[in-house]
């Protein structure tokens, strides 16, 4: 094979030079411009841009249909250095309050919840039309008494008495929440007894018998209970047959002022035993107490005498009842709660009690009324707000008297039914 000379090898340039714009030209007629454009591009980001101009810059431009951009090459990307790694503690990154870890550990993939309920359209019925409403869904933070009958009425109220121009529009009227309270009703309105004043005999809200589902009238309950109250109160029947509660139940301040007593029989102290019980408002017994040694300090070492040498006597020592109480209680507080106790609590329980934010006193014995503890206790309950009164019993004699139970006949217990027929 000759060895090409210099003009050859020129000739053989050219030639793959016009075979190269030959392919390019074929690219294009194929109609694969992107191809010959980026090419170009490639070609251009090569060269400076203070040179892009000119027939290339035109030509892309013309095949492109838009500004060519040079943004993806060579200079204008950022150097591929090792950037530092990210600081993390070890452990799952969920840990960390800025990776939710929803989208970070896929370890434990939670999707976050769905709407609780979609809306949907209901078919009501409104002053006689027939509309399709979206209702809103519920939302929380807002209590809605879907059966407070006082609602009901108080909107029909504001509808009875607005006046005819003022009153809302029935589109806007029918997607409100309260809607849904109306929305298988027809309202009846009595014109005469609405225009005597009588607003709540004015109104009578009737389910639609037309709608399959019809929520449980308001008026169907009050007929229930009624009837309830009807068989219950019936005369004349025996006891286990009668649905009426028994009437000699104890009260609340006998319940009480007896537990009071009760707690105070585990006190040691051979002199005066004090019970007390804090109650709070929905008389629900929140802390009991009585007197006797601090958690460590045996009872049978310490002492219980009340004379001699001042360290040898109980009160130095002796834990009052209603500090005991206060402290044990099982609520967060004792705040608004009143207190029953044997005896009036001296000068230091008072300030336990005030401090605790007890609103009353109900004691038993005032036997130290004269010593300066127990007026000092009254003059500050005055000054602090805390009322105090006597227990009245109404039962002057409550008895458990476990020996005279008759534990297979107890009467508060129902009666089994029989099994065997
Ligand atoms: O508010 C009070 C006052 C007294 N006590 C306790 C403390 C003692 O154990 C006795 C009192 O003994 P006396 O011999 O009657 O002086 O009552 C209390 O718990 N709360």
């Amino acid at each position: 094979m000759p060895r090409p000379t210099q003009h050859s090898q020129k000739a053989v340039d050219y030639a793959n030079l016009e075979t190269g714009a030959t392919f390019h030209r074929q690219v294009i007629c194929k109609c694969n411009i992107l191809v010959y454009t980026r090419e170009m591009q490639c070609n251009l980001a090569n060269v400076e841009k203070s040179k892009r101009v000119g027939l290339v810059y035109y030509w892309m431009k013309f095949l492109l249909g838009r500004e060519p951009i040079y943004s993806r090459y060579k200079e204008q990307l950022s150097p591929l250095t090792p950037t530092e790694p990210p600081s993390l503690p070890p452990g799952t990154h969920s840990v960390l309050a800025c990776n939710y870890y929803y989208e970070r550990d896929g370890r434990r993939e939670v999707k976050p919840p769905v709407g609780i309920r979609p809306p949907d359209v209901r078919h009501v019925k409104f002053r006689r039309r027939e509309t399709y409403c979206v209702p809103r869904a519920p939302t929380p933070g807002k209590v809605f008494f879907w059966d407070s009958y006082v609602t009901h009425l108080s909107r029909l109220d504001r509808r009875v008495h607005c006046p005819r121009e003022e009153e809302p529009k029935e589109e806007e009227e029918t997607c409100k929440p309260p809607f849904w309270r109306f929305e298988y009703s027809v309202l009846h309105i009595n014109r005469e007894k609405m225009e005597a004043g009588d607003a709540s005999q004015s109104i009578q809200c009737v389910p639609d018998s037309s709608v399959p589902e019809v929520r449980e009238p308001r008026a169907n309950l009050e007929a229930a209970l009624q009837a309830l109250s009807v068989s219950a109160s019936r005369e004349g029947e025996s006891a286990g047959s009668s649905s009426a509660p028994r009437a000699n139940y104890i009260s609340w301040d006998d319940l009480f002022m007896s537990s009071a007593f009760l707690i105070a029989m585990r006190s040691k102290d051979p002199v005066t035993q004090v019970g007390a019980c804090i109650v709070n408002e929905e008389n629900k017994i929140v802390g009991m107490g009585y007197n006797g040694m601090p958690i460590g300090c045996d009872d049978k070492v310490f002492p219980w005498g009340k004379t001699g040498e001042v360290l040898q006597t109980k009160f130095m020592y002796v834990c009052h009842a209603e500090m005991n109480a206060v402290l044990n209680k099982n609520s967060a507080d004792v705040k608004k709660c009143r207190i029953y106790v044997g005896l009036f609590p001296c000068n230091e329980c008072a300030k336990i009690i005030i401090q605790s934010g007890i609103k009353e006193v109900i004691f038993l014995s005032d036997k130290n009324k004269t010593k300066p503890e127990t007026v000092a206790s009254k003059i500050m309950f005055e000054a602090a707000g805390v009322t105090y009164r006597r227990y009245v019993p109404k039962n002057s004699k409550i008895t458990i008297d476990f020996s005279k139970i008759d534990w297979g006949n107890m009467s508060q217990l129902p009666t089994s039914p029989d099994k065997s027929t």
